[in-house]
């Protein structure tokens, strides 16, 4: 296993040309938050803003529009029950984020259902928190695409079926290999299983156990692909910037607070971009 450094930074968050423009850096379209999580998708929302993705579209509860636009003006609101909508912008993204809030109701069930229909091979798409658990819950066939999951133990317990005490590297690694997709299994020591290479990111800190920290963590997933073209560095650089930005706001924090992170991310990527 690897250890992420530092270095994973600047190879990964490159110069932006000059000529470049919103459509450069990534239509991204994050869908989830039911009545109740609402937070969980507007935190994963800004998070892909604040991290550069070029033009966000949210799919979320009518209920939470107001405060979305509140958060995050930049993003733009679709309903999550208007189906053909939904269908309309996944098939112009590039990146999908689908899960977090999202709820294991009927309706969130009819969503993913949905969604994955209609995903195509060229995207990238993250499965984070409810959709994770609703693939393992009702076994549902997974669409041909960039896969990311973004799962915590618990999660990587239902999906898996290996239990939180038996998730060793060698059993993870054979249903990661079945699974054709990127796997970050997030723990207090995330480790995260590319195609061909297992890491483990030293950092982190108990200062980020609070709920939607990995909604954050989704969105700027979701942002890093959209806009970088190697999607494991960058899934490796949103993980370790993720904790870097924790590990400093913990330095003068007893607990770091998700939308903390959020606001920290331009500054950060700016000091540790390409140089
Ligand atoms: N403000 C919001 O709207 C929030 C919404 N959330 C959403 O709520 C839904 C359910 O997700 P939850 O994760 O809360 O519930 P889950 O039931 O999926 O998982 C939580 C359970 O897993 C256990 N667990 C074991 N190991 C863990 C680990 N390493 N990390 C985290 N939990 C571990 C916890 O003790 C807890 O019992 C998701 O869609 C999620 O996105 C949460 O993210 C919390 C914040
Ligand atoms: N003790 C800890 N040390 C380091 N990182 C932690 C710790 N506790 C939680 N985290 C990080 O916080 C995030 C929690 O993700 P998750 O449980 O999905 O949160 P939520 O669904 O509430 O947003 C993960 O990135 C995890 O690595
Ligand atoms: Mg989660």
């Amino acid at each position: 296993m690897e250890t992420l450094t530092a270095a994973i930074l600047p190879q990964t968050i490159r110069q932006r040309p000059a000529d470049s423009h919103k459509g450069t850096y990534g239509r991204i379209v994050l869908i989830g938050g039911n009545d109740n999580f609402g937070g969980a998708i507007i935190m994963a929302s800004a998070a892909a803003v604040y991290s550069g993705a070029g033009l966000v579209t949210t799919v979320t509860a009518k209920s939470n529009q107001t405060s979305l636009h509140d958060r995050v003006p930049e993003a733009i609101f679709a309903d999550i029950t208007d189906v053909s909508l939904m269908v309309s912008l996944i098939t112009a993204a590039d990146t999908i984020v689908i899960g977090p809030g999202l709820g294991t109701t009927n309706q969130s069930r009819a969503t993913l259902t949905t969604a994955f229909e209609n995903i195509q091979a060229d995207q990238r798409v993250i499965i984070d928190g409810s959709a994770i658990t609703l693939v393992a819950t009702d076994q549902l066939s997974l669409p041909t695409a960039h896969l990311i999951f973004t799962p915590h133990q618990m999660e990587w317990q239902r999906l898996s079926g290996i239990a939180i005490a038996d998730q060793t590297p060698q059993r993870n690694r054979q249903v990661v290999d079945e699974l054709h997709g990127i796997v970050v299994l997030k723990s207090h020591h995330t480790e995260i299983y590319t195609a061909t290479e297992t890491y483990r990111n030293p950092l982190g800190t108990p200062a980020q156990a609070t709920g939607g920290m990995g909604d954050t963590l989704a969105g700027m997933v979701g942002g890093f692909v959209a806009q970088f073209a190697n999607e494991s560095q960058a899934v490796l650089a949103a993980v370790y910037s993720h904790s870097a930005i924790a590990e400093e706001l913990a330095t003068s924090q007893y607990v770091v607070l998700p939308h903390q992170i959020i606001t920290e991310i331009p500054r950060f990527m700016k000091t540790h971009s390409e140089k």
